[in-house]
């Protein structure tokens, strides 16, 4: 070191992957606020531009159609884990995105190339922004948008632990039709021909069902940790 500088901890990118309710936001969030990293849930974006496509009457059967107008709005995240933002043109959508509506219809959105390409593209840029490094989570982070990230996670829950955890977090939904409705959409998301839900072969998988939030964030900051000793 030169000149005495002191020693900053190194930028490093960190991709968390898995299927739905698995607790990637949550260990996302919190792994990046303890670490002082930017945080950025891809899975809104998609939720976004499917917001969009419900709200300008795009046909959500026909690919060409979701296609057509994959460029058309503009999504804009915020990357700071106390205050995540995301917005379509302008206008503030955290919450519109979560209605069932969008849940049911994003993993058709989510299968065209073109919006994935677009949606790709917006991510890298971010990633590459973040002065102190990121944690990225989603489907295809670890195998298709940053496939040199510093760590690789796949985060994996029994289905009745993730069943469980969404129908709490929804009061009270029916366990079982939530169950079914998450396997839907990790089939959907694991069959689509682009970038399908997968685990990198360098991820570190980490079965949550038996963990706590906190047993799963420590795990993560550990890693993080080490991977960046040895940076
Ligand atoms: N290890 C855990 N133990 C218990 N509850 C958890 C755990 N991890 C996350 N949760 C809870 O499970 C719910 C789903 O977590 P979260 O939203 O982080 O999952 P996700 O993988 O990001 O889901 P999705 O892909 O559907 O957005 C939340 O209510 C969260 O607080
Ligand atoms: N990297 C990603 C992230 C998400 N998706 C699609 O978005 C849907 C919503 O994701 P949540 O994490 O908010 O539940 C998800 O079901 C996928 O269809 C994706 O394709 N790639």
């Amino acid at each position: 070191m030169e000149n005495g500088a002191a020693r900053t901890a190194p930028a490093v990118i960190v991709a968390i992957d898995g299927p739905s309710g698995t607790g990637k936001s949550s260990t996302s969030k919190a792994v990046a606020s303890q670490l002082g990293l930017s945080y950025l849930d891809t899975g809104a974006q998609y939720r976004a531009i499917t917001w969009w496509m419900v709200n300008n009457g795009i046909d959500l059967t026909d690919p060409t159609a979701i296609a057509d107008s994959a460029g058309k709005a503009e999504i804009v995240s915020g990357t700071d884990p106390a205050n995540p933002t995301i917005s379509v043109d302008g206008v503030d959508v955290a919450g519109p995105i979560r209605t069932q509506e969008v849940t049911s219809k994003v993993s058709a959105v989510s299968a065209v190339p073109e919006v994935r390409a677009r949606i790709t593209e917006l991510q890298r840029s971010l990633a590459a922004e973040a002065e102190h490094g990121i944690v990225v989570e989603g489907r295809d982070i670890g195998t298709t948008v940053l496939p040199d990230a510093d760590l690789k996670i796949f985060l994996t829950a029994s289905p009745e632990a993730r069943a469980a955890r969404r129908s709490g977090e929804l009061k009270g939904a029916d366990v079982q039709a939530t169950r079914e409705a998450l396997l839907k959409r990790d089939a959907a998301d694991s069959s689509r021909k682009t970038s399908p839900l997968a685990k990198a072969d360098d991820a570190v998988e980490v079965d949550t069902s038996d963990l706590t939030l906190q047993q799963v964030i420590e795990c993560v900051v550990t890693l993080v940790g080490e991977k960046r000793a040895a940076k």
